[in-house]
């Protein structure tokens, strides 16, 4: 499979995508990010995603998830407002199951996708692409990406999906009609138009359970946060996904750099983001 050339995403393209709030704005015109993520399984993919969401500075999180769930979210963040309104971009799928969808479940994030807002499709979200209405970016794994395909009709393995990441993120691109971010050591962010841009992961400590549900919260909130700049420019969703797969891999690095090298957890690498975006935003 013959790919084009890629480019690597670096500090000074991820700085363009940040801005610090002005005096006229509120938590409203900063962006409000709608959440619909976790499961009874796994009320922890929940948590991280939304607390990397707040700690990317977006100006509200609106966590509609199953009510099992809501709790440990408001509880680990009370910032979170447990009730359903107007967003400007959502997160669907973390830590779901999409073969155990509840109708309730399915309706809502129907409901999200028809939406017409900027939307991240995680994990167990994966499925719905193609029902989006709006810029929306997939965050697989090799392993979901290969699930993914399969379900499409088009044959692949997780072994061939790692050993040539680039060909298979441009082919699911093209033929899923939507950008897409693989997750792994060098991450994959493209789209149909043929935009190809890899983040180097730069601590491999990051492999880690979780990390990749705070990376989910990271591109949400810029989504909300930037929603303005995606209704007038459908493909800046991949430059926008690029930037946060930059920001969370700087943050592991710092996460683990604050422990001499040493490992962290999806919560360091979560809580390390508000420094990294500060270092950029001072750039
Ligand atoms: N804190 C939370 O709430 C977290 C929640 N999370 C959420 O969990 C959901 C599932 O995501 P995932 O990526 O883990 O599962 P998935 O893509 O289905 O692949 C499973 C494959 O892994 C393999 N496998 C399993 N164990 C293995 C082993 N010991 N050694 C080797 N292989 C092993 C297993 O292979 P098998 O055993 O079948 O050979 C199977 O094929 C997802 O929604 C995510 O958001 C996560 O983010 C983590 C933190
Ligand atoms: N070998 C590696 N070195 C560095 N980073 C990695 C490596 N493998 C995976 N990652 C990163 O770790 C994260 C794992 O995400 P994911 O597989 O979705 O985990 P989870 O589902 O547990 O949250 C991704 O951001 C990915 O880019």
């Amino acid at each position: 499979m013959g790919t084009g050339t890629w480019r690597e995403w670096a500090a000074d393209d991820a700085s363009e995508w940040l801005s610090e709030p002005g005096a006229d704005d509120d938590k409203y015109r900063r962006g409000v990010l709608g959440v619909i993520t976790g499961s009874p399984d796994y009320p922890g993919a929940a948590v991280l995603g939304v607390e990397a969401a707040h700690r990317t500075g977006v100006g509200m999180v609106r966590f509609t998830g199953p009510r099992a769930v809501r709790q440990a979210v408001i509880s680990a963040r009370p910032e979170t407002v447990g009730v359903a309104g107007r967003v400007q971009a959502w997160l669907l799928g973390s830590g779901m199951d999409a073969s155990h969808r509840s109708f309730l479940l399915a309706g809502e994030l129907q409901h999200a996708l028809a939406s017409g807002q900027p939307t991240v499709l995680d994990a167990g979200g994966l499925d719905l692409v193609g029902s989006h209405t709006a810029p929306t970016v997939i965050t697989p794994h090799a392993r979901e990406l290969a699930n993914l395909l399969n379900e499409r009709d088009i044959p692949t393995s997780v072994e061939e999906v790692e050993a040539d990441p680039a060909a298979w993120a441009d082919r699911a691109a093209r033929e899923l009609d939507v950008a897409v971010l693989l997750k792994g050591a060098v991450t994959h962010v493209t789209d149909p138009d043929g935009t190809r841009l890899t983040v180097t992961v730069r601590t491999h400590w990051l492999a880690s359970a979780g990390t990749g549900d705070v990376l989910g919260g990271i591109v949400g909130a810029l989504a909300a946060t930037h929603h303005e700049r995606l209704a007038a420019d459908a493909t800046a969703i991949t430059r926008l996904a690029a930037t946060a797969a930059y920001v969370h891999a700087e943050a592991a690095r710092r996460a683990s750099a604050a422990w001499d090298g040493g490992p962290v957890t999806a919560l360091d690498v979560a809580h390390a983001v508000p420094p990294v975006i500060g270092g950029l935003l001072r750039r």
